[in-house]
């Protein structure tokens, strides 16, 4: 049997991703790496749990440049800002679960501390549960390219890995292949809603 190829395990990530509820209401973008210089990103405004091949898009990773004149995510700058940051980087899914949008309103510091948790090493380098993992956190902003900036800018100082929360908005995040950012994406989940549940109940 033949491994199925970046793009059918995308769109099987973004099925899976649709049924769990993370992607309501064409909410959430999603990408993968074609090459150096370009990524295959969602077309805007789809309903990301649905999505074929024929909806991803080839976007210039250098200038957010789509040649075929389609409309990709209005999150495009996002990704892109990934695959110029990482070149290890060959999938990025950014979702818009329930834990995600109110954790990352709940949590007014730039970043959130995930510790004690053993989900932790479902995160790549991470071996153990006394680590601390640091989530950044940047506040939401319609202006894409400021906000790229904005997290550009962070990183020369903090640390960037796994993904970022968008207060009030949602998670990005990334891996090294499609299974990698999958893994990752739904361990972030995890720790999001243990989280959250850990505040409410301790207060
Ligand atoms: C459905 S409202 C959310 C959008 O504004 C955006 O945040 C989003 O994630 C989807 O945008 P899209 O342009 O379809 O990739
Ligand atoms: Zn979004």
């Amino acid at each position: 049997m033949t491994t199925p190829s970046q793009l059918e395990q995308l769109i099987a990530a973004c099925h899976w991703i649709g049924q769990k509820g993370w992607s309501p209401a064409t909410g959430g973008n999603m990408s993968i790496r074609q090459d150096e210089t370009h990524c295959l990103l969602s077309e805007s405004g789809k309903d990301k749990g649905s999505l074929t091949g024929d909806d991803f898009i080839p976007v210039v990773i250098a200038s957010n440049h789509a040649p075929s004149g389609r409309q990709p995510s209005a999150e495009t700058g996002l990704h892109t800002l990934i695959y110029r940051l990482f070149p290890e980087a060959g999938a990025v899914l950014h979702i818009h679960t329930v834990n995600a949008t109110v954790l990352s309103r709940i949590e007014k510091g730039a970043a959130l501390a995930l510790s004690g948790y053993e989900m932790q090493k479902t995160l790549r380098g991470q071996t153990s549960h006394e680590a601390t993992v640091l989530i950044p956190v940047f506040d939401n902003d319609q202006n894409i390219a400021r906000l790229v900036t904005e997290i550009e800018d962070s990183a020369r100082h903090q640390p960037l890995k796994y993904g970022f929360l968008l207060r009030g908005h949602g998670l990005t995040c990334w891996g090294r292949d499609v299974a990698e950012a999958r893994r990752q994406l739904e361990g972030l989940e995890f720790l999001f809603e243990c989280e959250v549940q850990r505040r409410l109940l301790e207060g």
